[in-house]
């Protein structure tokens, strides 16, 4: 098959990680006799050094025309970097809401799964990691409080700043409808997660969610409020298989999940429309503190690129493959810092991804 892959290395580890995951995407080509063709387009604040904003129309228009997008991650450390001194709209973050939004991808995947080779690096006790964990986070991406209305102004003499948090009918049931069918190819189990005893929204998400169960008879679903839900994703994540929730949840969520998978490293993404065309990233970012030094774990990208495959090219077989060589490096006792525990032997970014590219 030919595929058009557009490229965004982006800010920080994005150049690092995204090159692993290349890497790995050659090699595949070359094992399945694909031809994948790539085309780099800059976002977030490499797109601002270069054109002052932080994703251009053209960019869009590419990312548009293509087959899928990987990226890296965007924006800088937002104490300190100059990209923070522009105005909102004009800062690296901007441009990735723009994308996401341009590009129509409502549906976030974000799975969380526990590789038995790196319980030694969950933070949990053992007890509770006993058997794994597996759980897909469903995140809705293009709606919320990421996208209403904001300001910031002088009211009576003091700065008065707010962010409309709006949900419609539509945009609930298409990520509901998303997360039942995920489920249903999973254990058949979906956690809504809301914050329905205080906030409308929530209870509008709670109402549809319930209308979309009830084409799935076979789905257990559960509601859960977002801060019990923080809680029990620590005391016993074993509990959860398709998490269901909003855009801002699911962000903070994900987070806390990816640590206990070992690693903010390990947990990548898909950001996905009706059709195939998606948005590939690891769920971290760009890691400003760590960047230049090879020490990022590229594995959320490669797996990022997995789901590509995956998602957008129906490649199944070459996915699984990916995923397969990343146990095999993880089972030899191939470690980035982040990972890295007693007995293991430490690696480099660009190392990690030739270890995959060796085992696949
Ligand atoms: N999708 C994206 O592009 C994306 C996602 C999240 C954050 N960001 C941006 O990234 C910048 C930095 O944000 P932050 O510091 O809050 O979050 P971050 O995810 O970049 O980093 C948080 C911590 O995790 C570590 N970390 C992250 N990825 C890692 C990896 N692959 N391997 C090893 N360690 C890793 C970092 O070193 C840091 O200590 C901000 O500008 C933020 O807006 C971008
Ligand atoms: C960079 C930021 C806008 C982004 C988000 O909040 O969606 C990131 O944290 C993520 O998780 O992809
Ligand atoms: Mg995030």
């Amino acid at each position: 098959m030919e595929k058009n892959i557009v490229v965004i290395k982006g800010d920080g580890i994005g150049p690092e990680i995204v090159n692993q995951a290349i890497k790995v995407l050659d090699a595949i080509a070359c094992q399945y006799k694909h031809t994948f063709h790539y085309q780099n387009i800059l976002m977030g604040g490499a797109s601002i050094d270069e054109y002052g904003v932080p994703l251009t129309d053209e960019a869009i228009k590419i990312a548009k025309a293509s087959d899928a997008v990987l990226l890296g991650s965007i924006g800088g450390d937002t104490n300190t970097s100059p990209w923070y001194q522009l105005e909102p709209s004009l800062r690296p973050e901007a441009g990735l809401l723009k994308m996401r939004k341009e590009l129509g991808l409502f549906a976030n995947l974000r799975p969380a799964y526990l590789y038995d080779e790196l319980k030694s690096a969950c933070p949990l006790k053992e007890e509770i990691t006993e058997g794994g964990f597996d759980m897909m986070i469903m995140r809705e991406l293009t709606g919320g409080l990421y996208f209403g209305e904001r300001e910031t102004k002088e009211i009576d003499g003091q700065m008065v700043a707010h962010d409309n948090l709006v949900y419609s009918e539509k945009e609930i049931r298409r990520i509901a409808k998303r997360g039942f069918d995920i489920a249903m190819k999973r254990r058949k189990k979906v956690t809504s997660v809301d914050k329905a005893n205080v906030l409308d929204t929530s209870r509008l998400w709670r109402k549809i969610v319930n209308e979309v169960a009830k084409d799935y008879p076979e789905v257990e679903v559960e509601h859960m409020l977002v801060d019990n839900c923080a809680m029990q994703l620590v005391k016993d994540p074993r509990q959860f298989d398709v998490i269901l929730t909003e855009n801002m949840f699911g962000d903070i969520l994900s987070d806390e999940a990816s640590m206990v998978t070992g690693s903010i490293g390990m947990l990548s993404s898909a950001s996905l429309r009706e059709d195939k065309l998606g948005m590939y990233e690891p769920s971290h970012g760009s890691a400003p503190d760590i960047a230049g030094k090879d020490i990022a774990n590229p594995i959320a990208t490669i797996l990022s690129a997995a789901m590509m495959l995956r998602y957008s090219f129906d490649m199944d077989d070459e996915a699984k493959a990916i995923e397969d060589a990343i146990e095999k490096v993880l089972k030899a006792g191939y470690r980035t810092v982040d990972i890295m525990s007693e007995g293991k032997q430490q690696v480099t970014c660009s190392k990690m991804g030739d270890l995959i590219v060796e085992n696949l």
